[in-house]
């Protein structure tokens, strides 16, 4: 008999699940549901990570507060009291199981830099090999606009993608996305595949964000966090937060069809409809519950650590505007550097090493910026060079540098290890 792959595991908790909307009481019920489907999981190999929102929640009930503050400052005091209460309510539920668990809380600072980031990657490697259960949340006492994740969804597909997660299970109050709300419209249906989110989600509709109060996450978070971490080569999976349990048969199941995904991922003649009546009957036949799966872009086609970091670990500081040519060159196979001649514009002040978002423009023949163009963002940069250095020298060839600045750096605007581009 063929050993059972095991994965690693990241489990993303909304507020909502795990703190009644209304009354901010813990639910302890859905909580220890989830300890107990987490003991499984880890019983049959599996490593598994918790992202788990909550701490604001608690601290306001802790605290007596109805409504969440408006001044910064107060709903940081208030995380402060709320998250050790969250994090004592897991220790004490898998305490129950001599379970170890870890708090880690993040803010983007922490992973700006690419020692950082490289440190965070070997703590919760580390943490994994112990055996223990790492649990997760923004670091919200500290964390300000300019360094916030945003949300949970978004935290959760960085962690998965920073500990290279073979899944991602974003725990919510649905079984599974619908082609349109199956609340108000009866002809809805599961979407249970997502082959490929850069073709979009044909008839779903997103834009009723979130349902609840206690949290920031709608649909449409969980829709980018997930094409962030497919990105990244971990699948995704949408599945209801008040069956834990379910994550357990899904798990058991992907086990089972995970060969399957290249299949479906680089068929292009796809039917998509088809792909999910077939799947629907699939489930019904082997009793498994609904969820929605958005398959992994595979080893060749995913993001590569580093540039997983400069596209999501970094905060843009301005823009190059670059030609098509650049683009090209910086994007092949055997990727090129970028050099000034490709530049046309510089948006905005930056420093050197800074991040700072590529677009496309169109050059006119003078050599500047056709406006009537509009400018699409395609990657990322960390430059050699400061914008007023940039702006002196685009356009030139990178022998002119010296003359132009009196020293020249590197004949690179940005290295190539120092460019990145979303997959798709
Ligand atoms: N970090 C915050 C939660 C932020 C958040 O994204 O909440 P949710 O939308 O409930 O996942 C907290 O612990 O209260």
């Amino acid at each position: 008999m063929t050993e059972k792959k095991t994965y690693t595991i990241v489990i993303k908790l909304g507020s909502s699940s795990l703190v009644d909307e209304k009354t901010k009481e813990p639910k302890l019920a859905t909580m220890s549901l989830i300890v107990e489907t987490v003991i499984r999981l880890k019983r049959q190999g599996h490593r598994v990570i918790i992202v788990s929102s909550g701490g604001i929640a608690i601290g306001l009930r802790t605290l007596n507060l109805d409504k969440r503050p408006k001044h910064l400052a107060e709903v940081q005091a208030i995380a402060a009291v709320g998250q050790g209460r969250l994090i004592g309510r897991w220790d004490m539920l898998f305490g129950q199981f001599g379970q170890r668990i870890a708090q880690i809380l993040l803010t983007r600072n922490d992973i700006v830099d690419w020692t950082q980031f490289k440190n965070a990657q070997n703590t919760f490697t580390e943490l994994l090999k112990m055996g223990v259960v790492p649990i997760v949340n923004e670091n919200d006492t500290l964390s300000v606009s300019e360094i916030k994740f945003g949300d949970n969804d978004t935290l959760s597909a960085i962690t998965a993608a920073l500990v290279g997660a073979d899944y991602l299970f974003l725990l919510t109050d649905v079984e599974c996305l619908y082609t349109d709300n199956p609340r108000t419209n009866p002809e809805a249906t599961p979407i249970l595949i997502v082959p490929d989110l850069s073709k979009g989600l044909p008839g779903v509709n997103t834009s009723s964000g979130s349902g609840s109060d206690v949290g920031t996450g709608g649909m449409q978070t969980k829709i980018v966090a997930a094409d962030l971490a497919t990105n990244a080569g971990v699948h995704t999976i949408i599945m209801k937060s008040s069956e834990p349990s379910n994550m357990f048969k899904i798990v058991e199941y992907m086990q089972t069809i995970d060969s399957e995904d290249s299949k479906i991922k680089n068929d292009t003649t796809l039917d998509l409809k088809k792909l999910q009546e077939t799947e629907l009957s699939r489930l019904k036949e082997g009793n498994i519950p609904l969820y929605t799966k958005f398959i992994a872009n595979d080893n060749k086609h995913h993001l590569k650590n580093r540039e997983f970091w400069i596209l999501h670990g970094l905060v843009t500081k301005g823009a190059l505007i670059i030609d098509e040519g650049a683009y090209k060159a910086c994007t092949r196979k055997n990727k090129a550097g970028l050099l000034p001649a490709g530049i046309i514009e510089v948006e905005d002040t930056f420093h050197e090493l800074e991040c700072v978002d590529l677009k496309i423009g169109k050059r006119l023949p003078n050599g500047e910026l056709d406006p009537a163009i509009p400018l699409k963002t395609v990657g990322r940069a960390r430059c050699n060079y400061t914008s007023i250095e940039i702006a002196k020298i685009k356009g030139l060839q990178s022998d002119e540098i010296e003359n132009v600045l009196g020293y020249s750096v590197s004949e690179y605007v940005a290295y190539r290890d120092n460019l990145a581009f979303p997959p798709h």
